[in-house]
């Protein structure tokens, strides 16, 4: 079967879109895989099949797939993306600057920006409330800290490691997520690093104990794994993803960590996050939604027999 694709990604987290109002594209696990492959298909952290949707508010359903084949609840900066392929494709109108996106996480309101030719460059997107109830999240520990409003959640709880132990704090943006802060990557072992003799977020190796934590039993449905530094005025922040290993950013990660910053008394409710492929704002209001503001991209379009 021969299928038209756009190559989309936001700050390198790249994907492979393919036009399926017609709900007739059914890929499986290995054609997803084949498609994101870097060598033998188009190379992309995900697939995004953009479908109808059944909410009379929505442009569009965004079904977001992982390179692994598994579905995930939501992608933000996949839903950036999302929308530059909407509204470039006149989908949605340049002039409106807004609509809403259809996620399994449910509805997400999104403005955005275009250029001079109407082609979209930055979105905000209303990520929603973070959940944080680890029942909710899920992780399989018990709540141990409370928030300003009340909300039960996971603060920096040690889970133990082949390297040492590591202190998690637990948020889902519709899809879950751990985050590490480190303070010194000094105290850490050698042998979490690709290079001992500079020990720093840089050349953590994540695909040691992003990959463990990934698949911990802690985490029933697995989860993302966030490393994160704070430091004055911003929050650098790496990233091994569920169903796709390290990638160069994270929308949904940057708003956990975000919020597990603030959270944890580490940072305000309002950040630059920093990640390898570049820096997201990320915004956590007075009314519990998170808002999240980035770039999108179009790479190149083609077709592709699957
Ligand atoms: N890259 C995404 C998140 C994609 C889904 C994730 N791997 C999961 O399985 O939950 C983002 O930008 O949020």
């Amino acid at each position: 079967m021969e299928l038209d694709f756009v190559k989309l990604h936001g700050l390198g987290n790249d994907f492979v879109f393919m036009d399926d109002f017609s709900r007739d594209i059914n890929l499986t696990k290995e054609q997803v895989a084949l498609l994101c492959d870097r060598h033998f298909g188009i190379g992309a952290d995900g697939v995004i099949l953009v479908r109808p949707s059944e909410r009379s508010e929505c442009a569009a359903y965004m079904h977001y797939i992982n390179s692994d084949g598994t579905l995930a609840q939501m992608c933000g900066n996949g839903v950036r993306c999302f929308a530059k392929y909407l509204v470039d494709r006149g989908y949605v109108q340049a002039s409106d600057g807004q609509f809403v996106a259809d996620t399994l996480a449910g509805p997400k309101p999104i403005s955005f920006e275009v250029d001079d030719r109407d082609k979209m460059t930055r979105a905000t997107v209303d990520m929603g409330h973070p959940i944080l109830e680890p029942s909710d999240v899920p992780v399989n520990v018990p709540a141990n800290a409370t928030s300003a409003d009340g909300a039960a959640f996971a603060k920096d709880v040690a889970i133990t490691s082949p390297w040492g132990t590591f202190a998690f704090t637990c948020a889902s943006m519709g899809n879950p997520h751990a985050i590490c802060f480190i303070d010194d990557f000094a105290q850490l072992s050698d042998e979490l690093f690709t290079n001992a003799n500079d020990k720093s977020l840089a050349t953590l190796d994540l695909n040691k104990i992003g990959a463990y934590y990934e698949s911990h039993e802690a985490f029933p449905e697995k989860t993302n794994v966030e490393f994160a530094h704070v430091r004055s005025g911003a929050i650098d922040m790496r990233v091994f993803e569920r169903g796709c290993g390290e990638t160069l950013a994270c929308g949904t990660g940057a708003c956990a960590t975000n919020v597990a910053a603030a959270l944890t008394g580490r940072s305000g409710r309002e950040n630059d996050i920093v990640l390898r492929g570049g820096t997201l704002h990320i915004l956590w209001d007075e009314n519990d939604h998170v808002m999240m503001t980035g770039p999108a991209v179009e790479s190149f379009q083609g077709t592709v027999e699957v």
